[in-house]
């Protein structure tokens, strides 16, 4: 056995802290340092909540009977904003795994109106759950975004950057499918950075996400029930000028158990222009590594191009 250490991702406990925390404890300090550490190192880090205060089991179980619908009915949820219409697993990107998006949920005629639009005749359990979930989950990012400013000392005039890197949500639900009968192990969506400001994932006891290393080597994750999966996407690692790290990531089926998962992902408003703070440059350690951008550009560039390396190539100095 050679002497190299498997690395793993960091686990850390939030079962304590919600969003009436006190924000100048010492307690808050020291994980608003950890997550900071865990953003740095790895771009990710398994969260472990309250299970009283998320409705996840509900979620997962509301969420097999949306997959089980006729195929009609869930073609029926088109979006124009960019992977959020239905997508039933016949995407060279996304071969084993069916998605639904619903952008800015937490606005409650968009949770209503999605599941009316699934079960007409109404489904009032699946659309409490899904604002409860949506509601728990937004307030958590908050909570990580501003441990994250406190991880580097930002002043509190940053708080308004991260309303901004915050402003609109999408909610994602998605399904994979075991992999044929003659195959071990199937990609199921292929490595990827996530666009957007911040993704934090749920999922059955079927595991598969993937992480990349900056070392270069794909870890598997063991994501334990009543935890999350949070990881960092492009727009919050060009705000922090590359200190944070967008981790590729990628999901894997083995076995012959349906994995099903969901997720809220933060998305920057389009409009405004992301600047790197200037107290995360200095001309030694950390000079500027991004041109300030507006985030609605981004994502042009990216969906017209689908370049892997989109943010160096978009903004990179
Ligand atoms: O299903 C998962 O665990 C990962 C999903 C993901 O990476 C994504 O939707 O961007
Ligand atoms: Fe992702």
């Amino acid at each position: 056995m050679g002497s190299e250490s498997i690395e793993t991702i960091p686990c850390l406990d939030f079962s304590i802290y919600d969003s009436r925390f006190d924000q100048g404890s010492e307690e808050w300090k020291n994980m608003s340092k950890k997550v900071r550490e865990a953003c740095e190192n790895y771009g990710c880090f398994i969260l472990m909540y309250d299970k009283n205060n998320f409705p996840c089991e509900n979620m997962l179980m509301g969420m097999k009977d949306l997959f089980d619908l006729p195929e009609e009915i869930k073609r029926k949820h088109k979006s124009d904003v960019p992977f959020s219409s239905y997508n039933g697993g016949d995407s060279p990107t996304i071969p084993l795994c069916q998605t639904f998006g619903i952008h800015d949920a937490p606005i409650q005629d968009n949770s209503l109106a999605f599941t009316n639009l699934m079960w007409p005749q109404g489904n009032p359990t699946f659309c409490e759950t899904l604002k409860a979930m949506n509601t728990k989950m937004v307030e958590l990012h908050s909570l990580i975004l501003k441990m994250i400013l406190d991880g580097y000392g930002l002043p509190k005039q940053y708080n308004s950057t991260i309303e901004e890197l915050k402003y609109h949500s999408s909610f994602r639900f998605m399904k994979y499918k075991v992999p044929e009968i003659n195959k071990d192990c199937e990609i199921a969506l292929v490595p990827h950075t996530d666009k957007n400001t911040l993704t934090i994932l749920c999922q059955n006891e079927v595991q598969g996400l993937e992480i990349l290393t900056k070392a270069n080597k794909w870890i598997q994750l063991d994501i334990p029930q009543g935890g999350f999966i949070v990881i960092v996407g492009d727009a919050l690692k060009a705000w922090s000028n590359g200190r944070l790290h967008a981790p590729t990531h990628r999901v894997t089926m083995c076995g012959d158990k349906e994995r099903y998962s969901f997720g809220l992902f933060t998305i920057p408003k389009e409009k405004v222009k992301i600047e790197v703070p200037h107290e995360l440059v200095d001309d030694k350690m950390h000079p500027l590594r991004y041109r300030s951008f507006k985030y609605g550009d981004y994502l042009d560039y990216f969906v017209s191009t689908l370049k892997e390396n989109a943010l160096e190539a978009f903004i990179g100095v």
